[in-house]
């Protein structure tokens, strides 16, 4: 058994690590790292937890992690992780960062979209960014993980298969997303109050969301051209799950059989993204506490558009669940060990 620690002990992050963790084969949490309630049990902020966990939560303290642990993962805000990681560089522990901070290549675009200073250049330049469907081989050798944002895992997962076989053009792709509350986490604000998003479909971060430069980023590599897209995000009064429905020009004339084809083919090796059949669309509640990606596809002829819709659990496939899947490939286990459950329905 590998010892893990999480940081952020008492967010909506962690606690899906602690769930999906529990029935990992080879991985253990040891320590959960509290900033704010360090020495409290962690059932005293969620009863869910009741005989799950041993230990009282701790506070951050470096030599004990890398005497005692294997794997960390920092469960914690933008600004967090970026702190922290450097601290672990002469150890072996791996670290796998489910926050933004190492997810951009330019310090600059990091500055502008998230308003805080940038990791150094060479912490950014040793992160694996771990869309793991994509960059598979990438992650295995990694040490530093940067996972993907919930939305960019969405999104990218939609449009690579077509982008990369040249069946869209790169002209001008629109992603509008949807997501349940809990993405914001577990700290209550006036836009996530009960009585603002129930019964309600908020447009936020319009033009300004920290997802855009990240999906971005990564279609202009697969493109080898720059990409900018229109990107939008929702609100909705769900507790989890998220979803972007994608529009993109067709680059050739194309059947929706034949692309159903191609993203069969291209995610053939890849349990978890499930493509659709013909006229089928995913739901939020076909991927509810799963780590799937459900992906539908529909060519309009009538507008020379592709449409895809692709849906996640933002907690699951979005954060925690790709996270261990990036730590299963990182020590060369089962890539769906803890992964393994049924999507809950209804
Ligand atoms: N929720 C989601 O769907 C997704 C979240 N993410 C990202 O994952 C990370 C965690 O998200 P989530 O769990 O939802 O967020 P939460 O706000 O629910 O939890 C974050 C936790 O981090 C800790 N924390 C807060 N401020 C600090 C600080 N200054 N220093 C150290 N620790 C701090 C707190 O725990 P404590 O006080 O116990 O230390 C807090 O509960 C974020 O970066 C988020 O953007 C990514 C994809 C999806
Ligand atoms: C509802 C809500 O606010 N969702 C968050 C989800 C993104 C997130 O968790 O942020 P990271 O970039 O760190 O992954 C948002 O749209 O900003």
């Amino acid at each position: 058994m590998k010892n893990v620690a999480i940081i952020g002990g008492t967010g909506y992050g962690a606690i899906e690590l602690i769930r999906l963790l529990h029935t990992h084969k080879h991985l253990q949490v040891k320590k959960i790292i509290s900033h704010s309630q360090f020495g409290e049990h962690i059932t005293s902020v969620y009863p869910h937890l009741t005989g799950f966990v041993e230990e009282p939560m701790e506070e951050f303290e470096v030599t004990s992690l890398i005497e005692e642990v294997d794997i960390v993962f920092f469960a914690t805000p933008a600004g967090v992780a970026k702190e922290l990681i450097p601290k672990f560089a002469d150890s072996t522990v791996q670290c796998i960062d489910l926050s933004g901070d190492l997810r951009l290549h330019s310090k600059e675009a990091y500055e502008k979209w998230y308003g805080k200073q940038a990791a150094p250049k060479e912490l950014l330049n040793q992160a694996v960014y771990g869309l793991t469907e994509i960059y598979h081989e990438q992650v295995k050798g990694a040490k530093i993980i940067s996972n993907p944002g919930c939305f960019p895992t969405s999104a990218l997962l939609g449009l690579i298969p077509a982008l990369e076989n040249k069946i869209i053009t790169s002209n001008h792709i629109v992603i509008d997303g949807k997501t349940a509350v809990s993405g914001a986490g577990r700290t209550p604000t006036a836009s996530t109050h009960f009585s603002d998003t129930n019964e309600n479909i908020t447009p936020y971060k319009i033009g300004k969301h920290q997802h855009i430069p990240e999906i971005d980023q990564v279609l202009s590599k697969i493109a080898g051209d720059a990409i900018n897209t229109t990107f939008t995000t929702h609100l909705i009064p769900m507790t989890r799950g998220l979803i972007c429905t994608i529009y993109a020009e067709l680059a050739k004339e194309i059947s929706t059989e034949a692309v159903i084809d191609l993203y069969r083919t291209y995610y053939e090796k890849h349990r978890f993204v499930r493509i659709k059949e013909i006229g089928a669309f995913p739901t939020t509640k076909d991927v509810y506490g799963s780590n799937y990606c459900d992906i539908g596809l529909h060519v309009d002829e009538r507008t020379n558009q592709l449409i895809i819709a692709s849906a996640i659990d933002n907690l699951v496939k979005g954060a925690a669940g790709q996270a261990i899947q990036n730590a299963n490939l990182m020590n060369g286990w089962e890539e769906a060990e803890g992964l393994d459950a049924i999507p809950i329905f209804p």
